[in-house]
């Protein structure tokens, strides 16, 4: 796929996923409002194809939005009408090309911003976990309704939604599939930042990205692989690839201009190498 900028995509392209390219900031759009964006299978594929082909585009791209279309949903899950006709292994098939999409953002060495502006549910919540943020509206809800379904989370919401609300505060919304709004979802941790409207929330945004932008992409991208590789890992092991990551930081000229720059009393300059 090759990676369109703002120029070639317009309200004809077929595209369930877009993405265009502003500067460092790529923005990431799930396209399937009618159906509030609920993830199909080649939603899915597109996914990880735009996040690893996105990996080409470092040290130049500095952070990515990913957002939904229309106005009512980031992602409202996945898309019920698919999953009604899928056997077992189909099913299982299908939840594994999620878990690579959401690996494929997990590897990208820059800050990927959940930017949700209304549902975030099943599916479309566990999209969002595998960003490294989420920022929101007021008038989002979050959710694993799963349970509703006879299912239990498949897109790695077992795994994501404990580390980031904790395991207790994880058990009760999934085992009851109920939905919160901005304020539970803010103090549980789920939300970084909170805005009024979409056009606050994506300012914001671009905001969180350009102040992370000043510092060594490098440094970032370490930073991102090992707090991604180590969460959750017992103490020695996560230990190891804290040292392992702060090793491979003493290989980079960023680490040699950033610290000559301190003694010089001067900004630094990163080349991101
Ligand atoms: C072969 C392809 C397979 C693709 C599937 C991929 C599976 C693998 C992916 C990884 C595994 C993911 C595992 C995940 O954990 C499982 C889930 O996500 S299960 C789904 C969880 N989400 C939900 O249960 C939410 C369902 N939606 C709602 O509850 C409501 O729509 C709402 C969000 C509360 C909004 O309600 P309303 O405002 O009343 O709006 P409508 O209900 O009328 O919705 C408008 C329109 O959108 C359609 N729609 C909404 N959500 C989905 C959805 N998840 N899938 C498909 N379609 C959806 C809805 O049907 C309406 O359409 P219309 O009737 O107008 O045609």
């Amino acid at each position: 796929m090759t990676m369109p900028d703002a120029a070639t995509t317009g309200p004809d392209d077929d595209r369930s996923v877009r993405v265009e390219r502003d500067g460092g900031v790529a923005i990431v759009t799930i396209d399937r409002p009618a159906a509030l964006n609920a993830l199909s299978a080649s939603v899915l594929e597109e996914l990880e194809q735009v996040f690893l082909e996105l990996a080409d585009a470092t040290p130049a791209l500095r952070g990515v939005l990913l957002v939904g279309a229309g106005g009512r949903a980031f992602v409202a899950g996945a898309d019920i009408r698919a999953i009604s006709a899928l056997a077992p292994a189909e099913a299982t098939q299908l939840a594994r090309r999620g878990h690579r999409a959401a690996a494929a953002i997990e590897a990208l060495p820059v800050p990927v911003i959940a930017c949700v502006d209304g549902f975030a549910l099943g599916g479309g919540l566990e999209l969002a976990l595998a960003c490294d943020l989420i920022f929101a509206t007021d008038a989002s809800s979050f959710g694993q309704p799963e349970v509703k379904l006879g299912l239990i989370p498949g897109f790695g919401g077992t795994v994501r939604l404990p580390r980031a609300v904790g395991l207790a505060r994880a058990k009760e919304l999934i085992y009851s599939g109920r939905r919160i709004g901005i304020d539970e979802a803010v103090t549980a941790g789920l939300v970084a930042r909170r805005f009024a409207d979409r056009d606050a929330l994506l300012a914001g945004a671009r905001e969180t990205i350009a102040g992370i932008a000043v510092n060594s992409p490098t440094a970032v991208g370490l930073a991102k692989r090992v707090l991604v590789a180590a969460t959750g890992q017992p103490t020695d092991v996560a230990t190891e690839l804290e040292i392992a990551g702060f090793e491979d930081a003493f290989r980079t000229d960023d680490m040699r201009e950033g610290v000559a720059a301190f003694l010089e009393k001067r900004e630094p300059h990163f080349g991101g190498a």
